[in-house]
């Protein structure tokens, strides 16, 4: 007996090809295969002699001879090539698919399966080539097995599954009728499976990768300041964030899968379904608080997927516009200062302006160290503003002055309802208000132990968490910190937290102090004076007490100096009496070798003569130091208005203390208060007048 035979009936030869390669898999050569396809004439002798017929749809039966009995044919059963479905997997549910085939039977069959296996989510119009005219518009993708050249030229965007292979439960009718060994039927059923199972694993990978996407959507939503609740595309609540739950007093477990009309139906989103407009900034009554909503129609492939609801409290809106526009008038969010403001041609301060440019064009943590007064916070401002950041907001906080207990809240914010006091709807804290700008911690060394582990854990995680809070607040600030102690000698006494003073000191920047730039002296006072447009001129004598005060309080105090003499100095001279006591009695340094008497008279007397010269004229203390030594030789004390009105040069009684207080400190001149008589007679002693003698 021969190899028994099949004939395989088709009408196109693509179809063909595919079922007699499925065959050879599956019976290898224990098959006889003939085939026939399209519309060319059977050969008869073939059709009686074959053992079986497999056609590849009904249609195809109808073609065969009358006489032809049909219980020799057999219709294949179709599947699907399971590597091409991955195609589909990316259409979003609703798509408008064509699904295009040569016979509405083929096309039916097809979609069947497909639903089968789990394609329920799209919208399948079956469409085969001149059977109806059908408004091709809404299409999205055209759907084939293999058939490309039957779908309309208008569809751009085409998905071809290739020729469906036959479906295993026909093979083993074939072989159970031809009594067939199944011997290599393992084979085909295990590439059957092995395309399943990698189906599979894409179809877990890409499951897995929405379920990661969309708990980092989650974590975003949660962050976000606004109230969020997103629907699909029949109203339907899919998304519901945390702060949606704060403001409507709903839990998100409790709307999330129900109707938004059963939840919050005032948001009236049928509008924005049917129009696909979006709506933006409307006040909207909602649970008795007005809200400021805005709705965003999520478009995909052209498809309505759903709504995007955002809505804030407006009066937490308003709240929050009012507090950012008077902390930026109070605290002076906006900057005065920028490098041309920092006054001064010495090499210290020219270098450290320097060093500061650089510092700006960066994006890292600055510490500033200087004495008080030497200009920290200007330094401060001007590398604000000479930053990337200097549209952004400078918020200044001064540790100085922040009491330790409300350091925290102050700083970081707060909730509603975290304290006793605390505001209705919490508090924007200072960190949160200089988002995409500058902190300015001032006077960092007096910041509480507390406040600086809080502060070390901001700077570490670049996040807030409001005080009574519990959701964190990104941040985006540059840190400039400044202090005028020793931060390094703190830390030994453990008043500093080492990581604290590394974390902050990143890029140091010294500023000098005023004694270390004394050529800077009378090019800031003319800047100050010219500001306040106001001339003076200054004597010498005062020139040299000004250049040899030591000037603890740096450029603050010589600024308010001369605002002070702006007021008392009546005429445009400044003369030595217009001098501030703690300046005039400002005790010189005096060389060390006045106090050491290992040196010889000669040298003691150059210096002495050097110390008198940095002090006035020479000629003024020669004139003094003649007159006392003519008391002297009459064993004679004498006061200073005496001793004035004796003075070949004229000189004014502050003028004459000065001197005095010069030659007194070099031990030229000793002075003893004068003895008064009192109204009750007896004798007192006067320490504002004094006797002067050599
Ligand atoms: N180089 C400068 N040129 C002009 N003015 C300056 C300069 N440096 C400081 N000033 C002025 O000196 C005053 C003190 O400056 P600033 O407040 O920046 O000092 P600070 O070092 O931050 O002081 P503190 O340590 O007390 O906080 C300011 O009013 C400022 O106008």
């Amino acid at each position: 007996m021969g190899r028994p035979s099949i004939l395989l009936i088709t009408i196109m030869e693509k179809v063909c090809r595919t079922f007699e390669s499925n065959l050879r898999m599956f019976f290898g050569t224990n098959v006889q295969i003939y085939t026939a396809h399209g519309h060319r004439e059977l050969d008869i002798q073939i059709l009686d002699k074959c053992d079986l017929i497999l056609v590849s749809s009904k249609n195809v039966l109808t073609c065969l001879p009358k006489s032809f009995d049909q219980n020799r044919a057999l219709i294949a059963r179709r599947t699907v090539h399971m590597p091409k479905l991955e195609q589909l997997m990316d259409l979003a549910p609703g798509t408008h698919c064509l699904f295009v085939s040569n016979t509405m039977e083929t096309v039916e069959d097809a979609i069947q399966l497909l639903i089968r296996l789990g394609f329920d989510h799209l919208h399948f119009i079956p469409y085969v080539p001149g059977e109806r005219r059908m408004d091709l518009e809404r299409i999205d993708v055209a759907i084939t097995h293999g058939l490309r050249e039957l779908i309309p030229e208008t569809i751009e965007k085409v998905i071809d599954l290739d020729t469906r292979p036959i479906d295993l439960t026909t093979i083993f009718d074939i072989a159970r009728q031809l009594d067939l060994p199944m011997e290599k039927a393992h084979f085909y059923t295990a590439e059957f499976f092995r395309d399943f199972v990698r189906l599979g694993r894409n179809l877990a990978n890409s499951v897995n990768n929405e379920k990661r996407l969309n708990q980092k959507l989650e974590s975003v939503f949660n962050a976000v300041h606004e109230g969020i609740i997103s629907t699909d595309e029949m109203g339907r609540i899919t998304v519901f964030n945390e702060e949606a739950e704060r403001i409507l007093k709903l839990s998100a477990e409790s709307c999330i899968g129900k109707s938004y009309l059963d939840v919050v139906p005032e948001l009236k989103l049928d509008k924005s379904i049917q129009s696909r407009a979006r709506e933006s900034n409307q006040l909207l009554e909602i649970r008795n608080l007005v809200l400021l909503v805005s709705k965003v129609p999520m478009i995909l492939d052209g498809h309505l997927m759903g709504v995007v609801v955002t809505f804030q409290d407006v009066t937490i809106v308003q709240r929050n516009e009012q507090e950012i526009r008077k902390k930026s008038s109070s605290l002076g969010l906006t900057t005065k200062y920028s490098f041309g403001h920092i006054i001064g041609v010495s090499g210290s301060i020219s270098s450290a302006k320097h060093v500061a440019v650089k510092l700006a064009n960066s994006d890292f943590t600055v510490l500033i160290t200087g004495e008080n007064g030497t200009g920290k916070e200007v330094f401060a401002q001007a590398i604000h503003r000479h930053s990337t950041r200097r549209d952004g907001p400078f918020v200044p906080v001064n540790f100085a002055g922040l009491a330790e207990n409300l350091a925290e809240s102050e700083l970081f914010g707060y909730e509603e309802g975290s304290f006793t006091g605390a505001k209705k709807g919490g508090k924007m804290g200072l960190f949160e208000l200089a988002h995409n700008g500058t902190i300015f911690l001032d006077e960092i060394g007096d910041a509480p132990l507390s406040i600086q582990a809080a502060l070390l854990r901001v700077l570490q995680e670049r996040q807030v968490m409001r005080v009574g809070g519990n959701r964190v607040i990104p941040i985006n600030v540059r840190v400039i910190a400044a202090t005028n102690r020793n931060l390094m000698d703190m830390m030994s006494k453990g008043a500093f937290r080492e990581d604290l003073y590394y974390r902050l000191n990143v890029l140091p920047l010294n500023i000098p102090n005023l004694r270390e730039r004394r050529e800077d002296l009378f090019i800031l006072i003319d800047y100050f004076l010219h500001d306040k447009r106001k001339q003076l001129q200054f004597t010498p004598e005062v020139k040299d007490v000004l250049l040899n005060y030591n000037w603890p309080g740096n450029i603050r105090e010589l600024e308010n100096f001369m605002n002070y003499l702006i007021v008392i100095v009546e005429g445009d001279t400044v003369q030595i009496e217009h001098l501030l006591e703690r300046i005039l009695n400002y005790r010189a340094t005096l060389p060390a070798s006045l106090d050491s008497n290992a040196r010889g008279k000669a040298d003691e007397r150059e210096d002495i003569l050097h110390f008198l010269a940095r002090h006035g004229s020479l000629m003024d203390y020669e004139n003094i130091l003649t007159i006392l030594w003519n008391f002297s030789k009459r064993q004679e004390r004498v006061g200073r208005s005496v001793l004035c009105s004796l003075l070949s040069r004229p000189m004014s009684e502050s003028q004459i203390r000065y001197k005095l207080t010069i030659l007194n400190r070099c031990g030229c001149v000793s002075s003893i208060p004068r003895k008064t008589t009192s109204k009750n007679g007896l004798a007192a002693l006067n320490d504002s007048d004094k006797e002067f003698f050599l």
